[in-house]
């Protein structure tokens, strides 16, 4: 569906979030009371398998197949030097993960994960297969002097990044990861969550990569000026992204508006994840009712981040990779609440006594 955007003279695309399904909800949680164990004895598993119930519109949650979406992109950014790592890393990642060698291919291949890998802004030439070619421009612009991307090109990450996603779907896929990488872009991260938060940079920006606390300072600066020289609406997804966002991060909130659409759950990462997440909720409302979150990253923007969603981690293991690490390492857990509402006994198949 296209809405017409008055501001812009043009249509819009609507991506449509179905309501949670608040009585699948109620169903799982009174069968998990019935199932072999104290009520609540299974704490967050518990909760999890209930949200996913939630999610799925059923009782009884399943999962058919993990898929792992990585978006890749560079940031003019960077030319603040902002990260700790070369702009060239970017390109080295994604030809690093094409041949199954970075960390998220390994978690990937744990969980039997569907894994796929799009270009949608790398500096240089176009990747061959596996990478998916969908270079949208060479990296965003130096958000400190001019607006990162254009609308256009903002529209166009997102239905990139829909598409992909439900590729994906179509291949079998019903439960989703969307990782990134791009050097770069915990500085647009932050940039977009103070944007979207109204938080004070000081509050959100941290370390990324490893980068000096000189360097640290300076990449609070660059932020807060960014903010001052855009002043971007902190209630338009679109206007945010344009001015201080960048591709692999729009990719990424079109990936999750394709997910919640469809009711399949998505797993958050780390700092740009959950920045992205944000972006989705100002787009479509109800879209973040679709999301777990996998882990607590190091980054300290990131608990703001999920603090304003209203999220709590599953895992807190000092991890600051990103990739979609932490979330295909937080699917066990998730296997394990959806196995735990699927194979247990009732008290009353079992014939085991209730509490006295
Ligand atoms: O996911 C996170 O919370 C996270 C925290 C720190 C760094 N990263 C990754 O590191 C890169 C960005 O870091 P930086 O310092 O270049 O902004 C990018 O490729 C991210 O995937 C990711
Ligand atoms: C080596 C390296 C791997 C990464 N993966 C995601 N971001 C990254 C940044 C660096 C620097």
């Amino acid at each position: 569906m296209f809405v017409h955007n008055k501001k812009e003279g043009h249509h819009l695309k609507q991506y449509t979030i179905p309501a949670l399904d608040v009585s699948a909800g109620v169903e799982a949680k009174a069968y998990v009371d019935t199932l072999t164990k104290p009520i609540g004895s299974l704490g967050k598993l518990e909760e999890i398998v209930i949200t996913l119930a939630e999610i799925q519109g059923r009782k009884q949650p399943s999962i058919n197949r993990l898929g792992v979406l990585v978006f890749a992109a560079d940031h003019g950014i960077v030319e603040e030097g902002i990260s700790a790592f070369p702009q060239l890393v970017t390109r080295q990642m994604v030809q690093n993960m094409a041949v199954g060698g970075a960390a998220i291919n390994v978690f990937s291949r744990q969980q039997q994960a569907e894994f796929s890998l799009v270009d949608v802004g790398v500096m240089g030439e176009s990747f061959s297969a596996p990478v998916k070619d969908r270079k949208i421009r060479q990296g965003s612009e130096n958000f400190l002097r001019t607006e990162a991307m254009t609308q256009e090109e903002v529209e166009k990450a997102l239905e990139i990044g829909y598409e992909e996603a439900m590729a994906l779907f179509e291949k079998g896929v019903d439960f989703l990861v969307v990782g990134e990488v791009g050097i770069g872009n915990t500085t647009t991260s932050s940039a977009v969550v103070a944007a979207i938060t109204g938080l004070d940079p000081e509050e959100l920006v941290g370390y990324g990569t490893g980068i000096s606390s000189k360097q640290h300072l300076h990449k609070i600066t660059v932020v807060r000026e960014a903010l001052a020289l855009h002043q971007p609406n902190s209630s338009d997804g679109y206007d945010v992204l344009r001015k201080v966002g960048g591709l692999e991060l729009a990719a990424m909130v079109g990936a999750m508006l394709a997910a919640a659409s469809k009711r399949v759950p998505i797993i958050l990462d780390g700092f740009i994840s959950t920045a992205a997440a944000c972006v989705a909720e100002t787009i479509s409302q109800g879209a973040t009712g679709y999301m777990l979150l996998g882990h607590q990253s190091m980054e300290p923007g990131h608990q703001k981040a999920f603090q304003y969603l209203g999220k709590e981690p599953i895992l807190s293991l000092s991890m600051r990779l990103g990739e979609g690490t932490g979330a295909a390492v937080a699917f066990s857990i998730i296997q394990s609440a959806v196995l735990m509402i699927n194979e247990m006994a009732t008290f009353e198949s079992a014939g085991v006594s209730g509490k006295n």
